[in-house]
């Protein structure tokens, strides 16, 4: 049977008096899928990731994340579900004195409280443990200790992924996660992002204005445009010109 991860219904948001940013839009995701989500600059990409992970509320409509009604959570209920999602976003936003290692174990935060939870050196081995396996998974396991002020684009990425699956969440939002980054460094970055949450089946919403990127890494593709849904399709199905329409 197929596990829904995400339902959207009848999703809305505009933000003050002006225009909506979208209306309507409904959709589901199901588990262990990779969909892209793509449409031109401004058309609620990242508005709608958001909404989906619970950050914002929608005016109108509602958002199912793993089998939760994001509505009918309490405070607690959804910090314990935003335990178990990720997100890696545009910019790393890594804290720049603390060391690598340190930035991993915050991606723990959502499940522990405490400055345990922060500072490698305070951290229970546990934490420390399960950083380093994810910091060895994206190949940065020899920088653990270097401030993250000292790394290059490309190596701030890969922390911020490590950072965003250290704590093995189900579901997963990245919005544009090589978008700082030079082509070559953000086609092994993607490459590499693509292949560990494939290996973990963690389902994966992602937004790229790469449509290469897009049509290789997802398996799904929606496509906003005018606030509405235009493309919902497998990524093998959807043309060339239905793609650079979105973009017209
Ligand atoms: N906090 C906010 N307050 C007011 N307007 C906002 C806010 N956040 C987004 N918007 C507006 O909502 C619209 C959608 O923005 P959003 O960032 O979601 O688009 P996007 O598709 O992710 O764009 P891009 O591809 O450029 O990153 C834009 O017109 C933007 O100006």
């Amino acid at each position: 049977m197929q596990v829904l991860d995400l339902q959207a219904k009848e999703l809305a948001k505009r933000f003050g008096s002006g225009a909506p940013v979208f209306s309507g839009l409904e959709f589901s995701i199901t588990q262990g899928d990779c969909v892209a989500l793509v449409g031109a600059n401004g058309t609620g990409k990242s508005t709608l990731l958001r909404c989906c992970l619970g950050l914002i509320a929608p005016d109108a409509g509602e958002v199912s994340l793993l089998g939760e009604k994001l509505t009918d959570l309490g405070g607690a209920a959804r910090r314990a579900l935003r335990a178990r999602t990720g997100l890696v976003g545009q910019k790393h936003n890594l804290v720049p004195r603390l060391s690598v290692l340190s930035n991993v174990i915050h991606g723990l935060l959502g499940r522990h409280s405490g400055p345990r939870y922060w500072m490698q050196g305070l951290a229970p081995a546990e934490a420390r443990t399960a950083a380093m396996a994810t910091l060895t998974k994206v190949g940065l396991a020899d920088l653990a200790l270097r401030r993250a002020d000292q790394l290059s684009g490309g190596q701030s990425q890969r922390v911020a992924i490590a950072r965003a699956l250290v704590g093995n969440p189900r579901f997963l939002v990245a919005d544009e996660p090589c978008a700082s980054l030079d082509p070559q460094a953000g086609e092994e970055v993607m490459a590499l992002f693509m292949s560990l949450v494939k290996r973990e089946g963690v389902t994966v919403l992602f937004t790229s204005h790469n449509v290469q990127h897009a049509l290789s890494y997802g398996d799904r593709i929606l496509g906003l445009q005018g606030g509405r849904i235009a493309i919902d399709a497998a990524s093998a199905d959807v043309t060339p010109k239905e793609m650079a329409q979105l973009y017209a």
